[in-house]
């Protein structure tokens, strides 16, 4: 992002002015100083005794116990500034979130880790938090939606009676909205057409949209050129965090909280890296083998590639193609971690690239991650649902049956192709499969779960069967993420 580009700037340009010098070499602002003092105000009329803070990591972020929470005029008001830009919608959340607390070096961890949730649950669960607030003064709105998230999250006697003030009376008209009269997809908590495509495709709506509006856990995937499933766990256990290996994918790893994992040596000598149980399947799905050509023909920052080099052994050529070349860069010091050394990074123009074009007819297996709307996504990435639009998904679409008609012709024959998504819409998934086959009848479809059973991954009863040959994981069936997957092979 440029230096002067206007979302750097949006929290910077609410940053007070710098004021008075409090040590030699380290000044203090204005918002600091206030903060400090309200912070001691609090502490003294509030009664809080300061303790040593937890230790480790992964107790740093760990939900906590309900009622041990106290939210302070300083949560409260860090975490208004935040939702006035935040839910603003013209940038992705988790961008906005880095600058804002980049701008607040003064926050405490447990703070940011408060200010953070109410963030989430605050874009998770807009649709109802917009219905409940009734229309107030642009200049009230934020510090009443973070109130009412806040008090939301963690009950209204945890907020400090001084941050509540004079919104009292607001405050309990917001929280005694009845969402059970609310129009049903804002009980849903997304937009009107998306609710819409989703009812349609999902007789279990319901427990899907309940589970969106839920975290996520953390999970890993075990570099097995590094080591095992077991040693990782072994090695987690011994610095006390809890954690257990993933239900269906054989290197994966769940961890419940959010430890700081990226401090840790295991994550950073390779041994680990953070992958969705889903990437993985995926991943298994292409069973790309030793010494195989591969290509990655969407790798971003190549989450995928690491997952298929590590299935390769580190051997054979596998490309990594994407047209976003900053992404991409970010994909050569990931490999030099995992220990990779059979991977070709090229970023290319479009999917009709001269240097895609070279190479048609030589590969052994491609996958596909397409761009994608990425609502399988919305427990990490809850601002999607309300940034997205119809034209938009139209607009992905065609991308998405471009890129996948020309890596098909990179395939050989009697090679395989997977067509992946995030997303939970048949639109991205089902019908852009559908609509290439019928056009390509020297293509057949695999069914996911032979490929999977040949590998010892055996889904629970109906999970696959229910998606036709097709694999779709739900959030609230395999606690993954939504991903889409669909295997396909080259006869001919
Ligand atoms: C779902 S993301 C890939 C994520 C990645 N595979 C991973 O596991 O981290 C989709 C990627 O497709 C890339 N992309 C978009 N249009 C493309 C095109 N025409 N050809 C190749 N890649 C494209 C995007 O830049 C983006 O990085």
């Amino acid at each position: 992002m440029p230096e002067n580009h206007p979302r750097r700037r949006a929290f910077e340009m609410q940053k007070p002015r710098r004021t008075e010098r409090a040590e030699p070499g380290r000044r203090r602002t204005e918002r600091q100083i206030a903060a400090d003092k309200r912070r001691r105000e609090e502490r003294a009329r509030e009664g809080v005794v300061k303790k040593a803070g937890p230790k480790t990591p992964e107790h740093r972020m760990a939900p906590r116990a309900p009622g041990r929470v106290r939210v302070t005029t300083l949560i409260v008001d860090e975490l208004a500034r935040a939702l006035k830009v935040i839910l603003k919608f013209d940038g992705p959340a988790d961008v906005l979130m880095k600058l804002f607390f980049k701008s607040n070096p003064q926050l405490g961890m447990r703070d940011r880790g408060i200010i953070a949730e109410g963030i989430y649950d605050a874009l998770r669960r807009y649709g109802t938090l917009r219905a409940a607030m009734r229309p107030v003064h642009p200049d009230r709105a934020p510090k009443l939606a973070a109130l009412a998230v806040l008090a939301r999250q963690h009950g209204i006697e945890a907020i400090s009676p001084a941050a509540i003030g004079s919104e009292e009376g607001p405050l309990k008209n917001v929280l005694a909205f009845d969402a059970s009269k609310a129009p049903a997809h804002v009980r849903a908590e997304l937009p009107q057409w998306m609710f819409d495509l989703i009812e349609a495709q999902y007789p279990d709506s319901q427990d899907l949209y309940r589970a969106m509006t839920e975290g996520a856990p953390l999970d890993l995937r075990v570099n097995l050129l590094k080591a095992t499933r077991e040693e990782v766990l072994a090695e987690l256990e011994k610095n006390g965090v809890e954690a257990l290996p993933t239900p269906l994918s054989p290197d994966g790893v769940r961890l419940p909280t959010k430890p700081g994992l990226t401090r840790w040596p295991i994550y950073k000598d390779g041994l680990v890296d953070v992958q969705d149980e889903g990437s993985q399947l995926i991943a298994r799905l292409l069973t790309p083998r030793r010494r195989e050509m591969v290509c990655d023909f969407c790798a971003g920052a190549g989450g995928k590639t690491l997952a298929l080099g590590a299935l390769m052994r580190s051997t054979g050529s596998l490309y990594a193609f994407d047209v976003n070349e900053k992404r991409l860069a970010g994909l050569a010091p990931r490999m030099r971690r995992a220990g990779l050394t059979n991977v070709h990074p090229i970023a290319i123009r479009s999917e009709q690239d001269q240097r895609v074009r070279r190479l048609n007819g030589k590969f052994d297996r491609v996958l596909v991650d397409a761009p994608c709307t990425g609502t399988g996504t919305l427990r990490r990435n809850p601002d999607l649902k309300w940034r997205l639009s119809p034209e938009e998904l139209e607009r992905i679409n065609a991308i998405q049956k471009s890129v996948l008609a020309s890596a098909a012709k990179l395939v050989k024959k009697g090679g395989r192709l997977v067509y992946a998504t995030c997303s939970l819409l048949k639109r991205e998934n089902q019908d852009v499969v559908e609509a290439f086959l019928a056009v390509n009848p020297g293509w057949r479809l695999v069914p996911v779960k032979e490929v999977f059973e040949q590998q010892g991954i055996h889904f629970g009863s109906g999970q696959l069967e229910r998606f036709e040959g097709y694999m779709q994981l739900l959030p609230h069936v395999n606690n993954t993420d939504g991903f889409f997957a669909a295997v396909l092979e080259r006869d001919e």
